[in-house]
């Protein structure tokens, strides 16, 4: 039996918000990646791991990838390039709404230097008439071989298990490499990090930008089922301070209210959280500023 077991690595692409981070959350069942209505809101490579009993599945999540315009861009498209051709498969996901765009191109022509088996994920087909999805299906033969090609609503779970299925007959035999009830192997503080962000991407819509940090300041343990978190919301500008603080504090509530429910799911704990904001520049002087804006989330 032990011989039969296959795995393997498999790297998500596709132009910001198509859907990468709801898809992932759905085949790990937990929310692991960050989802949002913005684009481009995954800024780290999140592993979601899918352990079934005959296979185990790690999946990556890559921030969408578009034309590079400055160096750091190009470096990030190097590092994705090295990350695709060490994986076992890809999966390119498109948005069956939107169709065939430049950005998209793009991602075809990188695939074109690579050689791992590429399925095409057309996503959102919720949103879509089934003859629409016909044409995209066509239109995308034409541009390149791809393994497989499958539709499917990432949102609402039609034909993920379908997916997974195939990508399993693709996947070599192979090692568990993680546990069994492993989802990720990102420490705790980065997720729990992301869930605030993604509260505060949520909630201050376009006021504050995704230039944003979320930093774990410490997490304490203080029984077996209570943790107490405190985390710094780190913005440049003192406007955006401004606006996520809110009137009388309600904004921050808020974000805390929010993000402490999503935390507790997480951990399956209780959750004391102490949200504070900092503008960069004053940073450092940050312990003396402490009780100026801070909540603690349990008392709401
Ligand atoms: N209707 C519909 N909406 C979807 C589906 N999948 C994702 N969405 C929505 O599309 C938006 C973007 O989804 P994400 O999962 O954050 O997209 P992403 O590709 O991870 O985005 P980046 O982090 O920007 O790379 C969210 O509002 C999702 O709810 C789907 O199958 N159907």
């Amino acid at each position: 039996m032990e011989n039969n077991f296959k795995s393997g690595f498999i790297a998500i692409i596709g132009r910001p918000n198509v859907g990468k981070s709801t898809f992932l959350n759905r085949v790990v069942g937990q929310k692991i990646a960050i989802m949002s209505n913005k684009p481009q809101t995954t800024r780290n490579k999140i592993q979601g791991v899918l352990t079934q009993d005959d296979a185990q599945m790690v999946f990556i999540d890559t921030p969408g990838i578009h034309k590079p315009k400055h160096r750091l861009g190009d470096f990030m498209v190097k590092i994705a390039e090295n990350t695709l051709n060490e994986v076992d498969a890809v999966l390119f996901m498109i948005n069956a709404e939107e169709g065939y765009g430049k950005g998209d191109q793009y991602i075809l022509d990188l695939l074109q230097k690579i050689h791992s088996p590429v399925f095409l994920v057309i996503n959102k087909i919720d949103l879509v008439h089934p003859h629409k999805l016909l044409d995209l299906i066509a239109q995308y033969k034409d541009k390149y071989d791809f393994e497989e090609i499958i539709p499917i609503s990432a949102l609402q779970g039609n034909n993920v298990d379908n997916l997974l299925g195939l990508l399993k007959d693709h996947l070599p035999q192979g090692p568990q490499y993680y546990p069994a009830n492993q989802v990720t192997d990102h420490p705790e503080r980065f997720i729990i990090s992301e869930l605030i962000r993604e509260k505060v991407l949520e909630l201050t819509r376009e006021e504050v930008p995704h230039s944003v940090a979320v930093v774990i300041d410490s997490i304490e343990k203080r029984s077996s089922n209570a943790i107490y978190l405190q985390a710094t919301i780190v913005t440049e500008r003192k406007s955006q301070k401004g606006i996520l603080i809110g009137k009388q504090g309600t904004m921050l509530k808020n974000i805390g209210i929010k993000a402490r429910k999503d935390i507790e799911s997480l951990l399956g704990t209780k959750v004391f959280l102490e949200l504070w904001v900092k503008v960069k520049a004053d940073w450092r002087n940050k312990q003396s500023q402490l009780n100026e804006y801070g909540f603690r989330m349990d008392e709401y």
